[in-house]
């Protein structure tokens, strides 16, 4: 399947994807780990996460996918919300707590 096919697959999978170097419990970047960090803070217990280190064809897969070059990348029912800045600020406006809500994660 074609990468960027299987992304879209991922993406419609689950309301909360991200994409990330390590993994939840073991992130193995600082701005990975700060989008883990504001989800737990959100009150959210869980969400799909892939870990791009794993797969070289997905780290450059995803850059194309959304046209942003960096890593981490998060999604909230399939729509792209952005890397580990603009999900700190969107956390700190209590704007990410309403999408999550909007998507029925939170309580
Ligand atoms: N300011 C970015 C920081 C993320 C970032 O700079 N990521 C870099 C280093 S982890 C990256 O993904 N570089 C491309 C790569 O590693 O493939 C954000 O808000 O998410
Ligand atoms: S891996 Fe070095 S900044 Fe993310």
């Amino acid at each position: 399947m074609d990468i960027q096919e299987k992304i879209r697959q991922q993406i419609a999978a689950d309301p909360v994807v991200l994409y990330m170097k390590g993994t939840p419990d073991f992130p193995l970047c600082g701005f990975s780990a700060a989008v883990v960090q504001v989800l737990r803070r959100c009150g959210l217990k869980d969400f799909a996460a892939y870990n791009v280190l794993e797969d070289e064809s997905l780290r450059q897969g995803i850059k194309e996918y959304a046209n942003w070059p960096t890593i981490p990348q998060l999604y909230i029912k399939g729509e792209f919300i952005g890397g580990a800045d603009i999900v700190r600020e969107m956390y700190e406006s209590g704007e990410l707590q309403e999408l999550l809500k909007e998507a029925g994660v939170l309580a």
